[in-house]
């Protein structure tokens, strides 16, 4: 049974180590934090990727832990309405679309919970050396003993580690979008019932909304920011300098700030893209935002990951685990699917991308070759 080693239990991660044990494969996933990650505001499901779920068993389950938004509204800087919608949302796009928007946690949830059952999950350790030739990859760990497979995978986010040591430096791959983002949670001490609210004040605000049966609060504070310096990601500082962009904003920022400081689950990052020629080296690919992340703004990374875990293994399921063919394949037709959805993001700066945009893009690729 050919061994490999994913490195990251995210969505990408989670998925295709499901069905690469479907497939007759052996998977390891490592994931650097020291249990399943919590944090994070809701994710959408569209399109072919809601295809991709309902093969695994979990449509029923994803549709059952769907955020219930009636709407939005849009506030000025002191907190006073502008406008109001309830036939969309930011965070989701139409309410009436039959797509899906959940908690991330929930999805990676049930997606780990899945493929626990069938793979090796090691928490708390990373990948700090890898080492190809013909015959397989050794890999070192931070805190683990070396071992060898086949293949490994990096399905470990924007920052990824494995990009790092197959490809080389982060900034070489990043495309930094403007923004910068901070997600934390709070007491919904709002009272908002199931209604989004969204407030700009120059080129930072924020969008807010209850989680969890209006029992709190999810909060995104964005704000403008230039490249993001990889090397400064300590957590810490990241919430302080949120912090004091936070502090120039009006409305119920102190109160804001207050959860800011206390939020267990705070997630901060810039709004980027990963664009690479190639997604594999030798015996090494990338997944997911590894290797092709379309940020936030384009509302379509989690389904993204969604359908690169498919074909990833289908791919390498029709080959018999051949990774030269496979990883020619998963290119060949995921491709011209990430391209379509990098471009939401950036096709209307400032603001979502068109409606039919979005259609068009969520459904170009077909899962059956
Ligand atoms: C905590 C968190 C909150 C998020 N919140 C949002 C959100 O609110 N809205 C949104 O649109 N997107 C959010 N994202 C990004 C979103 O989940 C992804 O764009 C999308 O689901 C694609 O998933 P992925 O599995 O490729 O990457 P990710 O979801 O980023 O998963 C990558 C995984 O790899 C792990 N990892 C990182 N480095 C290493 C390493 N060196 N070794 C081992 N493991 C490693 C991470 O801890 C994570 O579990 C969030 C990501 C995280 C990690």
């Amino acid at each position: 049974m050919k061994t490999v080693l994913i490195s990251g239990a995210g969505v990408a991660g989670c998925s295709l180590a499901h069905w690469l044990r479907r497939g007759g494969f052996a998977p390891t996933v490592v994931e650097r934090a020291p249990a399943l990650r919590p944090g994070g505001q809701a994710v959408d499901i569209r399109g072919v990727a809601l295809d991709v779920v309902e093969r695994m068993g979990l449509l029923g389950p994803v549709r059952a832990a769907a955020t219930r938004m009636r709407g939005m509204s849009m506030l000025d800087a002191d907190g006073h309405e502008l406008h109001r919608s309830t036939e969309a949302t930011f965070s989701s796009g139409r309410l009436d679309s039959g797509d899906v928007e959940l908690l991330r946690e929930d999805l990676v949830g049930m997606l780990e919970q899945l493929a626990q059952e069938q793979a090796e999950f090691i928490y708390g350790d990373r990948v700090t050396a890898l080492d190809q030739d013909k015959h397989g990859v050794g890999v070192e760990f931070e805190h683990g003993a070396s071992r060898t497979f086949d293949l490994v995978v990096g399905a470990d986010g924007l920052h990824s580690a494995v990009r790092g040591l197959v490809f080389g430096p982060e900034a070489d791959f990043l495309h930094h979008l403007g923004t910068h983002l901070a997600i934390f949670s709070a007491e919904n001490f709002l009272g908002l019932d199931n209604w989004q609210l969204w407030q700009r004040d120059g080129d930072a605000g924020y969008g807010i909304y209850p989680v969890r049966d209006n029992s709190e609060l999810r909060v995104t504070f964005g704000f403008a920011s230039g490249p993001f310096d990889p090397a400064n990601r300590d957590p810490e500082a990241l919430r302080r300098e949120v912090a004091e962009r936070m502090g120039a904003l009006r409305w119920e920022t102190p109160r804001l700030l207050k959860a800011l400081r206390e939020a267990p689950d705070f997630y901060s990052d810039a709004m980027a893209q990963i664009r690479l020629d190639h997604w594999s080296r030798g015996r090494a690919v990338l997944l997911g935002d590894a290797g092709y992340c379309a940020s936030p703004l384009s509302g379509q990374g989690t389904s993204l990951a969604l359908v690169g875990a498919y074909v990833l293994a289908d791919a390498l399921g029709r080959t018999g685990g051949e990774h030269r063919a496979a990883f020619a394949e998963y290119e060949a037709r995921l491709r011209p699917f990430v391209e379509a959805n990098q471009a939401l993001a950036t096709e209307n700066p400032g603001g979502p991308a068109a409606e039919e945009s979005v259609e068009r893009a969520k459904n170009a690729i077909t899962l059956d070759v």
